[in-house]
């Protein structure tokens, strides 16, 4: 079967001032945010828990209502539709398979509902588990599954919708970490086969990195930074993004804070001249690595942590231990100047309906309050 028999093109998705407030007097969850993601993608929301990642997605799915704002899926302003209306499809963490149905039935299932007849359905929700390599145990019931069968199963069963998009809410953290990386690679052939759009909402720096054309890194419901995984990587936009992603250290300079990743720190002995005094605090073999844990010995209070990482064999030539004094420094090349970082955004000016149906909105929820 080809990837155009089971979906249609896929959707971009652009999220417009998009806000969600659970209570009055709380803050946002969401805060304005705007946020484009290009057709046939994939996109990882990632951030610390709470940051509003999963409330993102949940609005885009349709499973949370907006307090404002807009969600276009190619142009088309999805805002007030239905779930069911708006041409994407869920899959969630826990898969949420029917236990006492078999995978065929629980991939027919959506097609059940909507009153497509028994043949129909179930040679489609054939063909999706022949897709996912699952055809063999169609008849199995999910207790009968190993997790990841289990998510192949809740990947066909979310594409028998033919959905322009597939929103995964945290999908792989029911899995044990050594099938985690399998199924990561399966969901990124998965979408490049498909040509759907994915948006994936993820709190693992290492799944986004692996995963994504395009990072959303969000913090406290706004949107710190966007883009691959090279550029958020290589080029941090602030502080937060810099230690949220790992792998650099922050320091304090009179232009600002800036960040350098720890495998282009420079260590040297601690009577060589320049750079930063420390000493070794921890010394971690990692295999193809050997992580240093070292503590600044100026810092401000609570930025005196720093990181170093050499590859096995530049530590074996020269090795350190815990209690080492050495020197830190780094080329200037690969130095990142910091930004502030996002700040909650002003109220804003409503952005115009693209199509009218942010009015319709509106006046839905009038029509919902009259008496009849
Ligand atoms: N149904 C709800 N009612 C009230 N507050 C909620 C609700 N769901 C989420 N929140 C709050 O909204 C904020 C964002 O939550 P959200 O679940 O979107 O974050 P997240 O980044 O997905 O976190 P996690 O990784 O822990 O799921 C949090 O402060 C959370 O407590």
């Amino acid at each position: 079967m080809s990837a155009a028999a089971i979906a249609p093109p896929p959707a971009a998705v652009e999220v417009v001032a998009l806000s969600k407030r659970y209570a009055a007097g709380t803050p946002a969850a969401v805060d304005q945010i705007d946020l484009r993601i290009a057709s046939g993608s994939y996109c990882c929301l990632l951030g610390p828990s709470g940051c509003g990642k999963s409330t993102t997605l949940r609005m885009i799915a349709g499973h949370e209502s907006v307090t404002s704002g807009d969600i276009l899926l190619d142009n088309r302003n999805i805002t007030n539709l239905p779930a069911a209306a708006r041409g994407t499809a869920m899959m969630f963490q826990s898969f949420a398979l029917f236990p006492h149905l078999s995978a065929l039935d629980n991939v027919a299932f959506s097609l059940k509902m909507k009153g497509v007849g028994k043949a129909e359905r179930q040679k489609r929700a054939r063909d999706l588990l022949e897709r996912v390599a699952m055809g063999h145990l169609a008849e199995r019931k999910p207790g009968e599954l190993s997790g990841g069968q289990q998510q192949r199963v809740a990947l066909a069963r979310a594409l028998i919708t033919e959905p322009r998009v597939l929103l995964l809410d945290e999908p792989l953290s029911a899995l044990d970490p050594f099938l985690r990386i399998q199924m990561r690679a399966e969901l990124r052939r998965w979408q490049k086969e498909l040509g759907l759009t994915f948006v994936h909402v993820t709190h693992s720096q290492e799944e986004a990195m692996a995963l994504a054309d395009t990072m959303v890194v969000m913090n406290h419901g706004v949107i710190e930074q966007v883009g691959s995984p090279h550029q958020v990587y290589n080029h941090p936009a602030s502080e937060f993004v810099a230690r949220f992603m790992g792998g650099h250290n922050v320091f304090d300079t009179p232009a600002g804070p800036i960040a350098v990743r720890n495998d282009h720190m420079r260590i040297a002995r601690g009577d060589a001249d320049g750079g930063l005094a420390a000493t070794v605090t921890d010394v971690e073999y990692q295999g193809t690595y050997v992580l240093l844990g070292l503590a600044l010995q100026d810092a401000a209070p609570g930025r005196g942590s720093v990181s170093v990482l050499l590859g096995e064999a530049a530590f074996l030539a020269s090795p350190h231990a815990p209690g080492d004094v050495v020197r830190l420094s780094w080329a200037e090349a690969d130095a990142r100047v910091l930004g502030p970082g996002a700040e909650p955004p002003a109220e804003r000016v409503p952005v115009p309906a693209i199509d009218g149906s942010s009015l319709a909105r509106d006046d839905l929820a009038a029509l919902a309050s009259m008496p009849l």
